[in-house]
């Protein structure tokens, strides 16, 4: 078919670039979003009680309705029928109100025993439940918005500068990952453990604004095109998912997406508590760490991809991926090595597989699905990734609280115990307070008190019956009384606060040394887990080279031709 694309807006580089720029916010927000509550997660435990289950459960749920409900293939449905205008409208929109329901979960006051019972789930606490409703809503917007962004940098750039757009657009996103990670934390200690999802709500809004504007620019390029004859695009069909899924290759591929995704999406998740159980970094800065791993991709997932555009070799680039991953996750798995500089270094590493693999395996699916069914090969891809990335965050949260069985429940007692001498204090002293201010003040010292006994502690893990933990409770509170009769209050209220609070976070932590009572996970079988998807990661990147060599694919052959 004859495509005249002379007067086209899309020949405009200046149009084009602002056109990728305009979609990509809305994935810096989203991408942002994903994990602004992980670094919080020692946060979440000590002032709501959330145990790691509760946190496995509520990053799980950003796959729940793309999976169960097949949200994934609908929207390539969707997209195909409405276009990627309006797509990309509902589904920054709807990531939006998912962003807002759950920050509404996390500010809510919940009694601390309230829990609904759910099929397949079993009891959850019903603020764990709204925020993953939130966080499964938001999950379903940005998938959609993924398989959008894609079709709209295609748009663009098709015939032009199309790696290089995809790779930055990539970029773009990841820096929302490196944000949350390196400030959620900050922000939530100096403000409110909420204020990170608050951020995220209004990155989300600029997102909408900029698609919005993104709108504009694209009736621009339609009327533009108006008078020219281009390509008709393919329309998404059911049944084209039936010859993808026949395809041998198709399916090494997308194994290999949802094992080594599973493998470092998931990490991130949890690599703030990580560092800070393990390598004792100070919980202010401890996700900078993680956040040099999206940061370095930024970077080199372009460079990568213009390698192996030029060079080839991409289904050995994906083996040098995985063998990273292995040896990653491997070093961090090693009890005694607990020096942060190395697990920085070891973040670094996972950061460079983190390039060569997706750099070289998204460009690989046209090799192996025919064009015309890209789109529906996407979707399939993105659903198969979307089931490991709701089962291994749960299984990582169930793992971590069956190997460390009293690490919550001695953080409940800790937070009951604070709870308690805050009430004894003020009533000895007759200061009033509203429950909002003893809620705050009992969060900020329960918070205090656990960081930085996990930063300071070097005991070894003795379990106590639940008999003793009344003692350490009873002990906690006569020594804060104690230490509290010599306090006097003529001072205003704040200051006395203040005091109190300091009286508490100190004999709260010698008891707690005392008894020692453990608060820090060991996060060795999580950890193990990781290594072993690096593995299976390995055998199938293997297993695609070979299929590559069998069926002739030319995953090894440079994608630009001289
Ligand atoms: C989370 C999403 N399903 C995903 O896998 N995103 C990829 C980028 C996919 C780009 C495909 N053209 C990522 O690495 O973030």
């Amino acid at each position: 078919m004859t495509e005249t694309i002379k007067r086209s807006l899309r020949e405009s580089p200046k149009a084009r670039w602002t056109a990728m720029v305009l979609v990509s916010l809305s994935a810096f927000g989203a991408y942002y979003f994903n994990y602004a509550l992980s670094p919080v997660k020692p946060m979440l435990e000590s002032a709501l009680g959330w145990t790691s289950s509760d946190f496995g459960t509520y990053t799980s749920s950003y796959a729940w309705f793309n999976v169960y409900f097949f949200m994934l293939i609908f929207s390539g449905i969707i997209l195909d029928k409405l276009g990627i205008r309006l797509t990309g409208l509902s589904s920054a929109l709807l990531m939006l109100i998912g962003t807002g329901i759950n920050y509404w979960a996390v500010v809510t006051d919940f009694p601390d025993a309230a829990q609904v019972a759910l099929p397949l789930i079993g009891e959850i606490k019903t603020q764990v439940l709204y925020s993953s409703l939130g966080f499964a809503l938001f999950g379903v917007g940005t998938e959609a918005s993924g398989i959008t962004l894609t079709k709209a940098i295609v748009r663009w750039f098709k015939g032009k500068e199309l790696a290089l757009a995809m790779g930055l657009q990539m970029s773009i996103a990841r820096m929302g990952t490196a944000l949350a990670l390196a400030v959620a934390l900050p922000l939530a200690i100096n403000f409110h453990y909420s204020s990170p999802i608050l951020w995220a709500f209004v990155l989300m809004f600029i997102g909408v604004i900029a698609f919005v504007m993104y709108i504009f620019l694209d009736l621009k390029l339609e009327k533009s095109e108006k008078e020219i004859e281009v390509d008709e695009e393919e329309p998404f069909r059911l049944r084209d998912i039936l010859s993808i899924i026949k395809n041998r290759g198709f399916w090494y591929i997308a194994i290999l997406c949802v094992l080594f995704y599973s493998a470092v999406f998931p990490f991130l998740y949890y690599a703030t508590d990580f560092m800070i159980n393990k390598y004792r970094v100070a919980p202010g800065v401890a996700g900078i760490i993680p956040s040099l791993l999206p940061f370095g991709t930024i970077f080199l997932t372009p460079l990568f991809g213009g390698i192996y555009d030029k060079k080839g070799k991409g289904a050995t680039i994906m083996i040098i991926g995985a063998l990273l991953l292995i040896l990653v996750h491997g070093v961090l798995a090693i009890p005694f090595l607990d020096n942060w500089i190395l697990a920085s270094a070891m973040v670094v590493v996972l950061g460079i597989a983190f390039s060569l693999v997706p750099s070289a395996m998204w460009p690989a699916v046209p090799k192996i699905i025919p064009e015309k069914r890209l789109g529906t090969a996407y979707a399939v891809i993105f659903w198969i990734q979307n089931i490991g990335l709701m089962l291994v965050p749960l299984l990582l949260g169930i793992v971590l609280d069956a190997t460390n069985p009293s690490v919550a429940t001695n953080k409940a007692l800790i937070r009951s115990s604070v709870e308690q001498s805050y009430s004894t204090l003020l009533a000895q002293n007759n200061i009033t307070v509203d429950a909002d201010e003893m809620k705050r003040a009992v969060e900020t010292t329960t918070t205090t008190v656990v960081d930085s006994v996990v930063k300071t502690s070097f005991y070894k893990e003795i379990e106590h019956s639940a008999a003793e933990k009344e003692d350490v409770k009873n002990e906690i509170l006569k020594q804060v009384a104690t230490a509290g009769g010599a306090f006097e209050t003529d001072e205003d209220k704040s200051t006395s606060i203040n005091k109190i609070q300091q009286i508490i976070t100190e004999q709260t932590y010698q008891v707690i040394e005392k008894n020692k009572l453990n608060i820090r996970y060991n996060y060795q079988a999580d950890i193990l887990i990781f290594a072993m998807l690096g593995v299976l990661s390995l055998i199938f990147a293997f297993l695609l080279k070979r299929e590559d060599r069998k069926k002739g694919y030319g995953l090894e052959l440079p994608n630009i031709k001289e």
